[in-house]
C-alpha cells in the first residue's frame, strides 16, 4: 500500500498553476493573486498631518512660549497653498504647504489672535515641539515600485484594503479550480427540509465537501448525490466532465463492499488510475485517477471523517497547487493525550489548541477518533498529525499540526489566546 507522502507526490505530478485572469478588486477576496502587485504610487502620495493644528517651520523657533503668525487654512482635500514662510492653521491629513515640515496639535498651543473670517491669526506654543513632528511623509508606508503582494497570496480585506489605497483597481489572479462532487449511495437524503425515511441518512458530505471547496477558493459546478449503481456514477462523472471540472470527487462506494464500483468505473471509463488505498486512518479506502482530458477524480471513501480527512490533505494540496499557493507552512504543538498510533499507518487525530503562559502550543486530541463522529470534528480546531513511523507518543511529544478548516488559518481553542499564528 502507498504511504501518504507518496500518493500526494504521485497526485502532484498531474497538477499545473493555472493560468491568471483579471478580477475587479471589489471581487478578489478570497482569490489568489497570479503575480505580484507593484505599487504604482507612493503611499502617502504627499506628505500631510497626523493632528490638527498648525503647520510651522522648523527652521523658526519652535520653543515653549514662541508665537507664530497663522497665514492660511489647509484641510484634507483641500488643493496645496503656495510656498508659506509663516505658519498655517492645518487638520489631519491635509497636504503640507511648501515650506512647512512641522505640524503643532492644536491643544498645545494658545490663540492669541483671530482674524475678521474668524480664524486663527496668531498662537504661541506651550510645549516643544520635535523638527518634522505630526508630519506623514510621502513614500513612508509604500515607496512607488515597490513590491506591496507576492504571487500566491490569498487577497484578505486586509490586502484590498492595501490594493485601495494603491488605487489599484483589479488584480491578475488565478483562475477558479472547477470542482465537481459527487456523493453516491442510495442511503442518502439530499434535500435537509425533509423528514427521514427510517433507512436513509442526510448528505452530510456533500454539503461539506461544497463549503469546503469555496473556502478553498474553488468553483463549485456541481453536487449530485446519486445511488448505489456503477451506471449512475459513471453518468454523473460523465457530466463533471463535460462541463469542464478540472477536480472531481466524489464519495463513498471505494472499499471492499458489494456496492463499492467506483474502481470499476473509473477505470471502465477510460480513467489511469493513480493510486487506490493510502496507509492512513481514517480514509484509507481513497482513491485517485486522472481522465484522459486531464480532469483529477479524488475518490474519497464515504464516511465522514475519511472525507474530511481526503479534502484536508489531498484536495486542498492540489487545490493549492492549482492556484499556484506553493506548499503550506509545517506547525507544531505539544502533544497533551498520549497516542498509540498503529505502526505503518500516517493518522490524523482532530484535536483543539491552546497557548500556555509561556507562549507554548499544546494539542489535546479528541477522546475516541471513530471515523464517523461528526461532532468531534465540529468541536476541533486542528488536526495533529503522527507519521508512519511515531511509535508511542506520551504526553509532551512534538506532533505537527495542521488548520482544521481548509483555506484558515491556526484556531487556538482558548478564546483568551484566540490567534494569528499562520
Ligand atoms: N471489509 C471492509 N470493509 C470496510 C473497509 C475495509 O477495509 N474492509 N474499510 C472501511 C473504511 S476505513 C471506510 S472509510 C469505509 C469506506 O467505505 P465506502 O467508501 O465504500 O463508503 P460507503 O460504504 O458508501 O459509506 C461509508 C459510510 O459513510 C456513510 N456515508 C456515505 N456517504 C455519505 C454522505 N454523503 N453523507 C453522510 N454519510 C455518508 C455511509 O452511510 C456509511 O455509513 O468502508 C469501511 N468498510
Ligand atoms: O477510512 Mo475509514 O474512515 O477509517 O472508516
Amino acid at each position: 500500500m502507498i504511504n501518504y507522502s507518496q500518493a500526494l507526490e504521485r497526485l502532484s505530478e498531474h497538477v499545473r498553476p493555472f493560468r491568471g485572469e483579471m478580477c475587479v478588486l471589489a471581487e478578489a477576496c478570497g482569490r489568489v493573486l497570479a503575480g505580484g502587485v507593484n505599487s504604482p504610487i507612493d503611499l502617502p502620495s504627499f506628505d500631510h498631518a497626523a493632528m490638527d493644528g498648525y503647520a510651522l517651520r522648523s527652521s523658526d523657533s519652535l520653543a515653549p512660549g514662541s508665537e507664530h503668525v497663522v497665514g492660511g487654512s489647509q484641510a484634507a482635500g483641500d488643493v496645496a497653498a503656495g510656498v508659506m514662510s509663516v505658519a498655517c492653521e492645518i487638520m489631519t491629513g491635509a497636504q503640507l504647504p511648501e515650506g512647512l515640515d512641522t505640524v503643532v496639535p492644536v491643544e498645545c498651543t494658545q490663540l492669541l489672535a483671530q482674524g475678521g473670517d474668524g480664524k486663527p491669526a496668531r498662537i504661541r506654543l506651550q510645549e516643544t515641539v520635535m523638527p518634522g513632528a505630526n508630519v506623514r511623509r510621502a513614500g513612508s508606508d509604500v515607496a512607488a515600485g515597490a513590491r506591496v503582494l507576492g504571487a500566491g497570496l490569498r487577497i484578505e480585506p486586509s490586502h484590498v484594503m492595501l490594493l485601495a489605497a494603491l488605487g489599484v483597481p483589479r488584480v491578475e489572479v488565478a483562475r477558479q479550480p472547477r470542482v465537481a462532487i459527487v456523493c453516491t449511495g442510495k442511503e442518502l437524503q439530499p434535500d435537509l427540509g425533509q423528514p427521514l425515511a427510517q433507512e436513509r441518512i442526510y448528505n452530510s458530505n456533500g454539503p461539506y465537501l461544497c463549503a469546503a471547496v469555496a473556502a478553498m477558493g474553488g468553483l463549485v459546478l456541481s453536487c449530485d448525490t446519486v445511488d448505489d449503481t456503477a451506471d449512475s456514477y459513471a453518468e454523473a462523472v460523465q457530466r463533471a466532465r463535460e462541463a469542464g471540472a478540472d477536480l472531481i470527487m466524489s464519495t463513498g462506494a471505494v472499499s471492499m463492499g458489494r456496492y463499492d464500483f467506483v474502481p470499476d468505473t473509473l477505470q471502465r471509463l477510460g480513467a489511469e488510475l493513480l493510486f487506490h488505498k493510502v496507509a492512513m486512518r481514517p480514509g484509507k479506502p481513497l482513491l485517485a485517477a486522472r481522465l484522459d482530458d486531464g480532469a483529477l477524480v479524488l475518490a474519497l471513501p464515504g464516511t465522514p471523517m475519511a472525507v474530511a480527512v481526503g479534502f484536508r490533505f489531498f484536495a486542498v494540496p492540489v487545490l493549492r497547487a492549482m492556484l499556484g499557493m506553493g506548499r503550506e507552512m509545517t506547525w507544531h504543538a505539544n502533544l497533551e493525550t498520549p497516542q498509540q498510533p498503529r505502526p505503518g499507518l500516517r493518522h490524523f487525530l482532530r484535536a483543539t489548541l491552546a497557548l500556555d503562559a509561556e507562549g507554548r502550543l499544546h494539542a489535546t486530541v479528541a477522546g475516541p477518533q471513530q471515523p464517523f463522529r461528526i461532532q468531534p470534528f465540529a468541536d476541533a480546531g486542528a488536526w495533529v498529525i503522527l507519521p508512519e513511523d511515531a511509535g508511542e507518543c506520551p504526553a509532551g511529544t512534538k506532533v505537527e499540526i495542521a488548520s482544521l478548516h481548509p483555506g484558515q488559518k491556526l484556531a487556538l481553542a482558548s478564546t483568551a489566546l484566540l490567534g494569528a499564528l499562520a
